[in-house]
Parts: C-alpha cells; sequence; structure tokens
C-alpha cells in the first residue's frame, strides 16, 4: 500500500532520546491523519478538531464534581447540545445511545453509573470501542431507596399522603384523621423474609441492611463470587433458583442487569415465577422495568393483593392502587451522582492518556507499569483471533523497534495490547505513524494508537477496510 509519508529518519534518529521524544511530539501535534479506503495519507488540517485538547461528548446531567476532574487544559468538554463530531470520548447516564451518536472519533464511552444497557454494547465491541462502567458507585444510593421502598410496601405511606392533601383542601384534616386512618394500615417489616435476587453492589448492601433492620434474608445470584459472598451477613441464606428465593418471600427485591437476547433477563419475573408468590408479597423493582412481565404482575397485583414499587414507567400497571411507581430517582443523590461520574471520569482519563483499561463491561482490565522514558506507548485493539499478536510484535521486528514492555489481554471477542516501543531504536514520529499503518492494516486489527502525552493524536481506526480517525 502506498504511503504518503514522508520517511525523515537521518537527523532525529541521531538525537538522545529525550529530544527525540519531545521533537516527535511537536511534529506530532501537526500531523492530521486522513483515512480512506484503502489509503492512508497526511494532511495539514481537519475541519473543527481542536489539536492538544481530547474532546468528550457528554449526555444527561453529569455533575460538575466528576467532570472536574478532566482538566480544561487537556479537556474540551460538550454537552448534548454541543457539536462534537471530533468526540475522543462519550460520558453519558441513562441516555439511549444510538450507533449514529458514535462518532468515527470516539475511543471509549464511559457510563456514569452501573446499567449499560442503554448503550449498544455489543456493536461497540465489534468496533473495538470499549464501554465502561462505575461499578458501585451509586449502590448506597439505590440500597437506601430500595430500604425506602420496603417502607412503602409495607405502610401506605402514599396513600396516607394524598388523602391529608385531600382533607386539607376541604379543611376537614383534624376532624377526619383519627376516624380515616383506619383506612391505612399496614405491617412491619421485622421479623418478614426478603428475598434479594442479585448479589452484586446493590443486592448485597441490601441483604445486609435488611438483616439489620430483623428480616429474614434470602439471596439468589449464580454469577455470586467469592468476594461478594464473604460481604454477605452470615444469615442471608442461599437459593438455589429464583423460584425457591421467592416461594416464602414477603418482600423481592429484583437487583440485576438488564440483558437482551437468549439467555439474557427480559421478562425474567414471568407468569411461572409469579405464581410462585406469596399472598401479599410486594416486588421492589429498582433495576430495571423490562426485567417484569407487566401482564403477570397485574394478575398478583389483582388478585393476590400483591405490590409493586419501581423505579421505572409502566404502560400496564402506572395507575394500579396497589402500585408506587417513581420516576428513576435510584441513583440521583448528590453524593451518587458525583462518585459515578468521578469514577467514570477517572476511567476515561486513564484510558485516554495511558491506555488502561479497567472498569470495561465489554473489554479486558488491562494496565502496564508506567512508561519508561523513552519510550513511545502504542495500543492495539485486535479481534480475538490466533496470531494475530504475532503479526503485531512482527510488525515492531520488521521496523528495527524494541518492545520494552507489553501486555496482551483478551475477553471474548476481543483483544487488548499495550505496547511500549524504545524510540531510540529507530526513526522519528513518521517511522512510527509508518509502523501504525502496517498494524493497523493486519487482518483482525480493529483501531491503533499512539499515546505520545500529547492528548487527540494517533488514532487509527478500521472498519471494513475503511480507515478513520
Ligand atoms: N434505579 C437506579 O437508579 C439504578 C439501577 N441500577 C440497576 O441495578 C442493576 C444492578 O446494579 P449493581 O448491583 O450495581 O450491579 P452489580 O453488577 O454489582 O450486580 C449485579 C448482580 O446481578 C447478578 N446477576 C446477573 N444476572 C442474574 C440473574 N439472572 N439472576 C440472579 N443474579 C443475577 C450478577 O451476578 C451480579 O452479582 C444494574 O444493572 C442496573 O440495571 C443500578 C444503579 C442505579
Ligand atoms: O446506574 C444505573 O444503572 C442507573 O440506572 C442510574 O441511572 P441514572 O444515572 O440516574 O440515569
Amino acid at each position: 500500500m502506498a504511503s504518503t509519508l514522508l520517511k525523515s529518519f537521518s537527523t532525529t534518529a541521531q538525537r538522545n532520546v529525550g529530544n527525540q521524544l519531545s521533537s516527535a511530539m511537536r511534529s506530532f501535534a501537526t500531523i492530521h491523519v486522513e483515512h480512506g479506503r484503502g489509503v492512508w495519507k497526511t494532511y495539514g488540517d481537519v475541519n473543527n478538531y481542536t489539536p492538544g485538547k481530547f474532546q468528550i461528548k457528554t449526555f444527561n446531567k453529569i455533575s460538575p464534581i466528576g467532570l472536574a476532574r478532566l482538566s480544561e487544559d487537556r479537556y474540551d468538554i460538550r454537552t448534548e447540545e454541543q457539536d462534537a463530531h471530533n468526540a475522543h470520548a462519550i460520558l453519558l447516564r441513562s441516555h439511549k445511545l444510538k450507533e449514529e451518536e458514535v462518532a468515527h472519533t470516539v475511543r471509549a464511552i464511559a457510563r456514569c453509573g452501573a446499567g449499560t444497557n442503554n448503550i449498544p454494547v455489543a456493536r461497540m465491541t465489534e468496533l473495538g470501542i470499549p464501554v465502561f462502567n462505575t461499578p458501585g458507585a451509586n449502590a448506597n444510593a439505590v440500597k437506601e431507596l430500595v430500604i425506602c421502598g420496603l417502607f412503602l410496601g409495607s405502610r401506605k405511606v402514599i396513600d396516607g399522603i394524598n388523602h391529608m392533601k385531600s382533607l386539607g383542601e376541604q379543611g376537614l384534616a383534624r376532624e377526619r384523621v383519627e376516624k380515616d386512618k383506619a383506612m391505612f394500615g399496614g405491617r412491619e417489616i421485622n421479623g418478614k423474609t426478603l428475598a434479594v435476587i442479585g448479589l452484586g453492589n446493590i443486592g448485597a448492601a441490601t441483604a445486609h441492611d435488611a438483616a439489620q433492620l430483623g428480616m429474614k434474608v434470602k439471596g439468589y445470584d449464580p454469577g455470586l463470587s467469592v468476594t461478594a459472598a464473604l460481604k454477605l451477613p452470615s444469615s442471608v441464606q442461599l437459593s438455589d433458583s429464583i423460584t425457591s428465593a421467592v416461594a416464602d418471600a414477603d418482600y423481592i427485591s429484583i437487583n440485576i442487569p438488564y440483558i437482551k437476547g437468549a439467555n439474557g433477563t427480559h421478562h425474567i419475573i414471568n407468569d411461572e415465577i409469579i405464581k410462585h408468590f406469596k399472598q401479599g408479597a410486594v416486588l421492589l423493582n429498582f433495576a430495571r422495568g423490562e426485567l417484569v412481565d407487566s401482564d403477570a404482575l397485574k394478575k398478583h397485583l389483582d388478585t393476590k393483593d400483591g405490590r409493586y414499587i419501581s423505579d421505572f414507567p409502566d404502560d400496564v400497571v402506572w395507575n394500579h392502587e396497589n402500585a408506587v411507581i417513581l420516576p428513576h430517582l435510584g441513583a440521583s443523590t448528590e453524593e451518587a451522582e458525583d462518585a459515578a461520574a468521578s469514577m467514570a471520569a477517572d476511567t476515561i482519563k486513564m484510558f485516554l492518556e495511558e491506555g488502561s483499561i479497567r472498569h470495561s463491561v465489554n473489554f479486558p482490565t488491562t494496565s502496564l507499569p508506567e512508561r519508561p522514558k523513552g519510550t513511545v506507548r502504542f495500543t492495539v485493539v485486535n479481534k480475538n483471533v490466533p496470531g494475530c499478536l504475532a503479526l503485531i510484535t512482527e510488525s515492531f521486528a520488521n521496523a528495527g523497534m524494541n518492545i520494552v514492555q507489553q501486555i496482551n489481554q483478551s475477553r471474548g471477542d476481543i483483544a487488548y495490547n499495550m505496547l511500549d516501543i524504545d524510540v531510540s531504536s529507530n526513526g522519528d514520529v513518521h517511522s512510527f505513524k509508518d509502523v501504525q499503518e502496517q498494524i493497523t492494516q493486519i487482518d483482525h486489527v480493529l483501531s491503533t494508537r499512539i499515546l505520545f502525552g500529547t492528548p487527540g493524536q494517533g488514532y487509527a481506526k478500521k472498519i471494513d477496510g475503511e480507515y478513520f480517525v
């Protein structure tokens, strides 16, 4: 393949490593790479591209405390309303992200929260884009609302409040209060049984606090890790199926991710499960609306005096007298918003500036020790197929470049590589761009980056043989 890059090894190659690297970084600040089908070339300017800063596209209200971790000198933060067609990363909460909102320049997406069902994760994996979330950052906020839900499901607090408003409007509150309260009797949670479906960050915290409040707690989670199990109170009784967990429960809290498709969790709480619910059982859904089959649930509310406390819209039971529907408030506390946005910002920063990966839902956790002086860091995303890694390392060897340290990790269909290359071994910035070009062309390689420390440079992406920055 023809390259229009001019090679200029001569002078730079002789300089000491420090000069060489800073010279390379200066050259990089002016190099922009345009990619077209089968062609790789450089040119001087790219419309609306801001050299030197990473552009971050945000959706939803992201906590300013979190965003402040992305310093103004290195990050250009754009809101939903602002143009950001050269965005390097996306930060969002519950916005339902469409593929067309992910510009070809986007290298990463971070969800300030737990659930990533609003992001087309499978497609992002195909495109080689890591998706991150913030495990545990908003769990306490949700747990507190689940505990509140236990009380809302036991005591007719909301009906009582509405009644008092209505009496107040008629000037009858004092006269009627003692007589009317008999309409709003309830029960206590102490001594009752709670089944927690999903014992992750929220479920485990809920199990813990419910036990403290005197409840008998049962739990079901086929993916329970040993670490998570050790954090659970010893009194929690583990069940081997949802059915056995819910069978004798007065309260059921569902705290699992929503996953579409085969082996997913769509309508996991369906007629089959709900028919095992006890008379008067209260279902708490602070996870996702789609986990529950509302038609089946309605029968439980209609015929078995069941209750439903949910954080999500529902077309069937939204106005049922036994349902309390909240406007997705679980994570809407200052503390949770700050914690989730801060964790997401730190994760994105780490990925953009160092290439390290943590808290990803589709990429392997990957990190290298700090980049040694006199090295340039490459990262490569490729499909997890045999032989790819050998071709990548061979490209450096063919260019006479020495790999100082490297790591290759895989997860499912994707593999991720970080490689620190000795800059004294060969050439200047153009030699590195040449190697990047060769690596990007390898079959199954999806994207490559050179991290020079100059933000916003050195990215190349290949989709169906077509290159993009
Ligand atoms: N209402 C709100 O504002 C919020 C809602 N959420 C929802 O809650 C969910 C859980 O959040 P976290 O506890 O932070 O996540 P997490 O990842 O810490 O825990 C999820 C747990 O569910 C388990 N699980 C998965 N599939 C299961 C199944 N079929 N049956 C039983 N257990 C299963 C997993 O093994 C894991 O332990 C999120 O995915 C999100 O949908 C999370 C945060 C805020
Ligand atoms: O973290 C989650 O999964 C949530 O549901 C929280 O959503 P939010 O960030 O409040 O829009």
